[in-house]
């Protein structure tokens, strides 16, 4: 099982592979000067404090987002793989689940809404059948008495 801190201070594993150290947004946010930046990328938080002068991309970009979630620029930028494996070593902890955007829970009600849609988009043909249905009936019937 891992080891979850609910709110790390130091970011150390301790040694645990298998050891998760959670951040609030909070925190992470106050890492955002040159001293030391930490940013967000898929809900993970890395520190790449000493890697500032080494970014291709120039440090400026990573002093922009520093503290906060860069995911949506490191995405934008299409960055190689060795870019991706590079992450590991930068790699701290997760973002708190209680941080985490919304991405699966916000399909949840995107999924009510396609079932509502779906039931609203069938019932109302159905309905106006039956209802002239009836009413054919009824007009029919009516003929044929008189
Ligand atoms: C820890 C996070 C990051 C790592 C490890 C990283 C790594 C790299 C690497 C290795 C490159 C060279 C090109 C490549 O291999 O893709 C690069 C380029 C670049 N990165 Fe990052 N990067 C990080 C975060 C960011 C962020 C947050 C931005 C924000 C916009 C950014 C913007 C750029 C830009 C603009 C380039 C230059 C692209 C080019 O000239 O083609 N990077 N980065």
């Amino acid at each position: 099982m891992a080891t979850v801190e609910a709110s790390g201070s130091d970011g150390k594993g301790q040694g645990v592979e298998t050891s998760v150290t959670y951040y609030r947004l909070e925190e992470v946010a106050e890492r955002n000067s040159s001293k030391e930046i930490w940013l967000v990328i898929h809900g993970r938080v890395y520190d790449v404090t000493r890697f500032l002068n080494e970014h291709p991309g120039g440090e400026e970009v990573l002093l922009e987002l520093a503290g906060a979630d860069a995911t949506e620029s490191f995405e934008d930028v299409g960055h190689s793989s060795d870019a991706r494996e590079m992450l590991k070593q930068y790699y701290i902890g997760d973002v708190h689940p209680d941080d985490l955007k919304p991405e699966s829970g916000s399909k949840v009600p995107s999924k009510d809404n396609t079932y509502k849609s779906y039931w609203s988009y069938w019932i109302i043909p159905i309905i106006g059948a039956i209802v002239l249905g009836f009413l054919y009936r009824y007009y029919t019937s009516e003929s044929r008495s008189s």
